[in-house]
């Protein structure tokens, strides 16, 4: 199988971790970004101008706004897009291919970590769970719909969980922990959470840490009073809302 991936910036470039597997070909328009990966992976084909598209499962990673510039020709073997919004329908009118894919990765690409949510045609589900299984999870979803729902979860939140990390070594640096041990303790803290939510639910997770009248009730407490929660919820309606005006 040969894979074309359009556009390697942030996330096309970090899918590269786990493509490599594959045998490659790699079309970046960015010329210091070229450079920057071509010194990454020596044994990657990068080019400037896309070949013609047969033969080729094409993953296209531009951002949704340069699609309208973009020019192929030919009849790929597959697409697998990752534009965030932009519907399958309108993917068709621009690029051949015998079968179509939107997928949602993550930035944990780059560590073979992404929770990626893939939808779109059944002829190619297997081939494309398989390819996107060399950065990590891949979950298939029934719908357009689910896809778009699952950006915030799946793409948008990592961006997220950062402001959560920040923020709490914030809160520790205010009142005197040093900004550097601050981080390391996010950084176990996050590995810790996702091995224990492997097994556990949240809810009750929660439920054993808190002791009554204890420190992490107080804490609690606050994390209510702020809004946190329902910040989350309309932050997940939000991005979804983007994602559909994204895709007109
Ligand atoms: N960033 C993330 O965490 C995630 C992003 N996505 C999706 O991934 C896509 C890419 O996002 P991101 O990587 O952040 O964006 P970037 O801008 O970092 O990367 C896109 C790259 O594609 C290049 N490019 C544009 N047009 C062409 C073309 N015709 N041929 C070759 N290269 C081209 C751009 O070059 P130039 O700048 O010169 O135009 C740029 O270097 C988006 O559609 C986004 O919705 C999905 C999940 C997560
Ligand atoms: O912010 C964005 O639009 C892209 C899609 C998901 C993550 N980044």
């Amino acid at each position: 199988m040969k894979i074309l991936l359009i556009g390697a910036g942030n996330m096309g470039g970090a899918m590269l971790e786990g493509l490599r597997e594959y045998d490659v070909t790699v079309v970046e328009a960015y010329e210091p970004r070229r450079k920057e990966l071509a010194a990454l992976y020596p044994n990657i084909t990068l080019q400037n101008t896309i070949p013609p598209l047969d033969g080729y499962v094409v993953l296209l990673a531009i951002k949704p706004q340069s699609l309208d510039a973009l020019e192929v020709e030919g009849r790929a073997e597959a697409l697998i897009s990752i534009l965030a919004g932009t519907p399958l329908a309108r993917l068709k009118e621009k690029i051949d291919a015998e079968a179509y894919i939107r997928a949602m990765p993550n930035i944990a690409a780059l560590k073979r970590k992404s929770v990626t949510s893939v939808t779109g045609d059944e002829s190619f589900k297997e081939e494309a769970l398989k390819i996107l299984s060399s950065i990590g999870k891949a979950i298939w979803l029934n719908s357009e719909k689910e896809l778009d729902i699952a950006t915030g979860i799946g793409g948008s939140a990592p961006a997220w969980m950062a402001l959560v990390a920040e923020a709490l070594a914030d809160g520790a640096v205010n009142l005197g922990l040093p900004r550097a041990v601050s981080y390391e303790y996010v950084a176990a803290l996050m590995d810790g959470m996702g091995a224990l939510l492997e097994e556990e639910h949240p809810a009750l997770l929660k439920d054993k840490v808190m002791s009554p009248g204890g420190t992490t009730a107080a804490g609690y407490a606050k994390l209510e009073e702020g809004g946190v929660r329902d910040s989350f919820i309309k932050a997940m309606e939000a991005c979804y809302r983007r994602s559909l005006e994204l895709g007109k």
